[in-house]
């Protein structure tokens, strides 16, 4: 039982007397207009902008907006309760990190700063099949930390299951199986400014350290990064991929298994019948399918067909508290957060991530007290006007 919120903004009004003059941004807008003052254009791009006209990224903010929260009062909201339970593990908040490739073009720290600051709150760590550090290098400064692997499965069938056991022998206690990227979408953004972090050896970390991906190259990447990044780009993605290579992956691995980039109904249904341990309906932060549908739009319809069978979490469009409060009441167990921390990675490094972090934890802590819930597991949709 906590009061995060109140705790955290005491010791923002505690500074009064003693104003710090870098102080760190608390506004997400100011986030990321510090980041794009930080960045180039192909970096901050990469990160800020969507696929094709950006209509389904504007449309995941829209969809928080339009559901409205009835506030309840008199429920005895003193001391709250923010923890989920995570395939059987108590997490102390509702939320994690999206799983964000290619952070060493946000920060030189990368992926190393972002996992660390999750580790030190107790904020689950999803790694990127697409971090610039290994899986391995990112598992060791989080120490026994909660952490996920996030797999692209590779059209070489050892290489996926190479990342698999590598995941589980270096402590991710999950498999999140990103299905919406078998390739990258039309990024106007990055076509316009020239811009893929990959070509020029950003983000294949995972690989080049991968004893399969090397074992399938006729020089090292050290020796011709060149020929191992045509490799790469050849076999990254499996537009192939179907239902029935699932069993593949359970062949290969005894932890969890989750789906992300679920948005229609059916697909969840599948989800269930092939034995999937839980799903994360996300439309890739609107950097996919430009003019899907928004992600809190796709959940409620989703989690009403899934009810308890498995887990389901949602992303894309999270920015501030209000809207966790509004993905959980439409039966998300917990979100993932994306651009909000590479903002604040981008500013300040590791500090910058926990920062973020712990704002937007106080905001949502506060917002559900506010609402008149003690705990997150008391959140459902009673709360919301639609
Ligand atoms: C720069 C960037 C890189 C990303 N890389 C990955 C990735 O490697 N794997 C993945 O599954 N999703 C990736 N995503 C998608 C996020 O996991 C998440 O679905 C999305 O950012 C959520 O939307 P939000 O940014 O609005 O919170 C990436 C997103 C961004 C912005
Ligand atoms: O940019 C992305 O959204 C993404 O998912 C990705 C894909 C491949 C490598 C790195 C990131």
């Amino acid at each position: 039982m906590s009061n995060f919120g109140n705790q955290i903004q005491y010791q923002i009004y505690a500074t009064m007397q003693n104003p710090n003059p870098d102080r760190l941004p608390v506004i997400y807008e100011e986030w990321e207009a510090r980041a794009r003052e930080v960045l180039d254009d192909g970096p901050f791009y990469y990160i800020a902008g969507g696929a094709g006209g950006e209509s389904t990224m504007k449309t995941n903010l829209q969809a928080f907006d339009r559901r409205k929260i009835i506030p309840r009062m008199l429920n005895d909201v003193q001391d709250r309760d923010l923890t989920v339970d995570l395939f059987g593990k108590t997490a102390s908040f509702p939320f994690m990190l999206a799983p964000i490739g290619v952070q060493s073009i946000i920060h030189p720290d990368g992926e190393l700063a972002s996992a660390k600051a999750s580790a030190k709150l107790g904020v689950p760590y999803i790694t990127s099949s697409a971090s610039s550090k290994s899986m391995e290098e990112i598992a060791e400064v989080m120490g026994d930390a909660e952490r996920w692997f996030q797999l692209y499965w590779s059209k070489d069938p050892d290489v996926t299951a190479s990342f698999v056991q590598r995941a589980e022998a270096s402590g991710y206690s999950a498999i999140v199986v990103t299905l919406d990227t078998p390739m990258l979408a039309w990024r106007e953004q990055d076509l316009k400014n020239v811009y893929l972090p990959f070509l020029i050896g950003e983000g294949v970390g995972n690989y080049f350290s991968d004893p399969a991906f090397r074992s399938k190259l006729s020089k090292s990447p050290e020796e011709n990064p060149t020929a191992a990044i045509m490799h790469w780009a050849q076999t990254f993605g499996n537009p192939g991929l179907t239902w029935e290579d699932l069993s593949f992956l359970r062949e290969h691995t005894r932890l969890p298994i989750l789906l992300k980039g679920i948005l229609h109904p059916d697909d969840a249904k599948k989800a269930v019948e092939y034995g999937m341990d839980g799903i994360i309906v996300s439309n890739h932060g609107g950097r996919q399918v430009d003019g899907a549908v928004s992600a809190l739009d796709a959940l409620p319809r989703i989690t009403s067909i899934v009810g308890n069978q498995m887990p389901v979490f949602m992303d894309s469009g999270i920015r501030r508290g209000a809207d966790v409060v509004k993905a959980i009441a439409l039966g998300a167990k917990a979100v993932l957060v994306g651009r909000p921390p590479m903002y604040g990675l981008a500013v300040a490094g590791e500090k910058g991530v926990k920062e973020v972090l712990q704002n937007m934890i106080a905001d949502m802590d506060m917002t559900m007290a506010l609402a008149g819930k003690r705990a997150v597991t008391d959140i459902d949709e009673s709360m919301l006007t639609e």
